[in-house]
Formats: C-alpha cells, structure tokens, sequence
C-alpha cells in the first residue's frame, strides 16, 4: 500500500519539505537546550492532523496493511537464489531488478561513471550493515562487515545516517574515522566545516577517541518532549506482550516486530491516540516500527547535504554520492541522489518496491560484496 496517497492515515510518511531552502537556519539560544540550536519556521513541518477522537483509520484494513507489508520477516527471506528453485517471489524479484539492477552486476557501469570523481559514501545501519533481527539490542554487525566498512572509509569520506541515536549506532559501528548521523540525521557528528558557509547553530565538541568535531542538532529543542513521550510509551505499551519502545535521542522507535498481529491496531491505537497531545511530533513507519518523530523538515536528504556541505563535497561535478539503504526514511537521501543525477542511490531489499534508488543489493552480504569490490577498484585504479 502506498502511504503517500493515503491521506487519512495516522502514520504520516514525511511530506514534501514546505519550504526548498536549504539551510535556512539562524542562531539562538534555547532556553532548556544544553547545547546552542537555533530554529527556522523553514525547518517545521505543516502535518495535518486527525481530528481527536477519529480513530477509525487505526482500525482499517489499510492501517493493518501497511503494518504487514512494513517489512518481510527476516526469517523467510534468507535464500540462496543459486540452490533455490526459481518461484514466482523469484521471477518478480528479477523482473523488479530490470528497473532496480544489482550494483554488483553493474559494477563495471557505476565505475565508468565514477572515474574521475571523488566517491562519497553514506551508509544506513539496520538493514544495511546489520541484518534485521527480533531484538533491535542486538542487531549486531558482523566482524567481516566492519572490517569492509573500515577498509572503504580509507579510500572515500564515509558516513553512516541511522534512526538509532548517534550514541546507540556508534556503540555498534565502532569506528572512528567515520561520520555519524543519527536520529534519522537529527543528530550530526560531522568534520570541523572549514568549507561550509557560516552555520552558526552548529557547535564545536570533541569525539570519543578526542578528535575536534562539528556538532548539528537541528531537533535539540525537542530533546525534553522525547524524553517525555519515551517514557510515557513504555508505559502506554508495557501491557503489549513483545512491544519494545526505543529511545533514539530525538525520536522514539515503537517496535512490534515481536508482537501477536492480533495485538498491532491496540498498539497503533494508543499511540496514536497519545500522540494527539502532542501535535508537534508525528508519526512514520518503518520496518515493523512506528517511529514517533519532530515535526521538523529535516531528515536524511538533509543530512546527506548537510555532511557534503562540510567536507567541502556539495555542488562539485567531480563528486559521486553513493547511498546505500533499506528503509522508507532512506528515500529521503535517494531522492536527493536523484534529483539532478547528483548520485547514485542503492536500495537493500530482497523484495521488490518501488523506491527512488537506481540500483539495489539484496541484503548485507551484498552490500559487504559491493564495499569490497569498491576498495579493489580504488586500488586497481591508482596503480
Ligand atoms: O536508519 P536505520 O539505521 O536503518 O534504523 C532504523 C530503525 O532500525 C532499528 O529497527 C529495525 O532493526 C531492528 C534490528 O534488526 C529490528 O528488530 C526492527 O524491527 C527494525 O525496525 C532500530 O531499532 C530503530 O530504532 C531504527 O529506527
């Protein structure tokens, strides 16, 4: 089902940005924000709203819907299409793939593409890096991922742009030479900006290893309302068997990946329902997860400018953004990609659905296979 066209839905996909500038951001000091944020009207979102006590599109087959098709169970996609008979998951599969080819089989094309540039790699987390598993506490990467992950960051400026908190993706990712965006790229840890115009809401702190770094948080003024709403969540839900509420830093993920499919309209309901006494957040859906989010016209599009903005990548003919994700937020950044053919966007997914990247990978494995492949066309062409 396509939320976008479903206007009555209480989950809202994100709407398109109201206003096109940029980065329309000044300065000031918030009163309960511990760090210096500042605030355009540019920056929020007009999401129209349900009227209270209209709760009957919880309770459609439509709701109900988009809960199932959010994202396949991982346990029944794990095939090797080389032992499996071909069936028809598999023919649409690879009818899909005439309109989103593989970015290994066309490896050769985006290298063709990519002589003489510099590439600039984003990467989302779950999905992406990690395989989808019940426990999002435990949505580990492997040790061979991390090792392509680090190996790729030494040829191209990498970024990983996750829903988790920056804190959560970093503890799984490990890396210190990369870029990290997290809260649906609400929460940047980015170079000092030598290139990028004068942005005063951004801050200057220090990584974990102690390196000087560019802090943006566009959503801070938020951070007391999550906090709140966290912890309302965990209380509204605890009576939901398998429902897990995760708090991301500027947004709250409610899980229910875990949860008896009798139970989902009861659980969309109270959140729905809660979520009418705060009309400044809204609510996305994500793979098995509703993600409870600022009404704020950022996202990871807007990270993904922002990030080459600060190394100096942004509005250059001889940069090549590579997106590679999973998730309905990551079609943000794939349409930036897309729009003036600025890049390439890859999509992770071992179904098909429409999207807005070019090319697609299967799952993590083949995303480990494409980083790879991308460090020994690196070293092959310096040689
Ligand atoms: O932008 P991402 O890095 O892809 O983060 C999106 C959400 O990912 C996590 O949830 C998803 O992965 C879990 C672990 O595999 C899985 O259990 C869950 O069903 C998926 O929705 C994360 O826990 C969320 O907070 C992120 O928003």
């Amino acid at each position: 089902m396509d939320l976008k066209s479903n206007h009555s839905s209480p989950v809202l996909t994100d709407p398109a940005p109201l206003n096109k500038s940029r980065f329309g951001i000044h300065s000031s000091v918030l009163p309960y924000s511990t760090t210096v944020a500042a605030f355009s009207p540019a920056l929020f979102l007009t999401i129209p709203r349900k009227k209270p006590g209209l709760l009957d599109d919880v309770r459609s087959s439509s709701w109900l819907d988009a809960m199932k098709s959010s994202s396949p169970t991982h346990k029944k996609i794990i095939k090797d299409p080389s032992t499996e008979p071909a069936n028809d998951n598999e023919f649409s599969y690879r009818s899909w793939m005439l309109k989103y080819p593989s970015a290994l089989t066309s490896f050769e094309q985006i290298t063709n593409y990519a002589k003489g540039k510099r590439i600039a790699l984003f990467l989302d987390y779950d999905g992406t890096l990690s395989p989808i598993v019940d426990n999002p506490d435990r949505a580990f990467m492997s040790h061979a991922m991390r090792a392509a992950v680090r190996n790729v960051a030494k040829y191209f400026p990498t970024a990983i742009i996750s829903g988790r908190s920056r804190d959560k993706v970093y503890e799984f990712v490990g890396l210190a030479e990369l870029y990290y965006a997290g809260s649906h790229g609400m929460d940047i840890m980015g170079p000092v900006r030598p290139f990028a115009k004068s942005r005063t809401n951004c801050i200057s702190s220090t990584d974990k290893p102690g390196k000087e770094v560019n802090l943006f948080q566009p959503a801070s003024e938020f951070l007391p309302m999550i906090d709140e709403v966290f912890r309302s969540l965990v209380e509204i839900t605890k009576e939901i068997k398998g429902a897990q509420v995760e708090n991301n830093k500027f947004c709250v993920s409610v899980h229910y990946r875990n949860v008896d499919e009798k139970s989902w309209t009861a659980l969309a309901q109270s959140v729905h329902e809660f979520l009418k006494n705060y009309p400044r957040l809204r609510l996305t859906h994500g793979r098995k997860v509703l993600e409870v989010r600022p009404v704020l016209n950022w996202d990871k599009g807007k990270a993904v400018e922002f990030v080459l903005e600060s190394l100096g990548l942004s509005n250059c003919d001889d940069v090549l953004p590579i997106y590679i994700g999973d998730d309905r937020t990551d079609e943000d950044a794939f349409k930036v990609l897309r729009g003036g053919n600025r890049g390439y966007g890859i999509l992770v997914s071992s179904m098909p659905k429409e999207s807005n990247a070019f090319y697609s990978l299967r799952d993590p494995s083949e995303v480990m296979d494409f980083l790879k492949s991308l460090v020994t066309w690196k070293k092959s062409s310096a040689l």
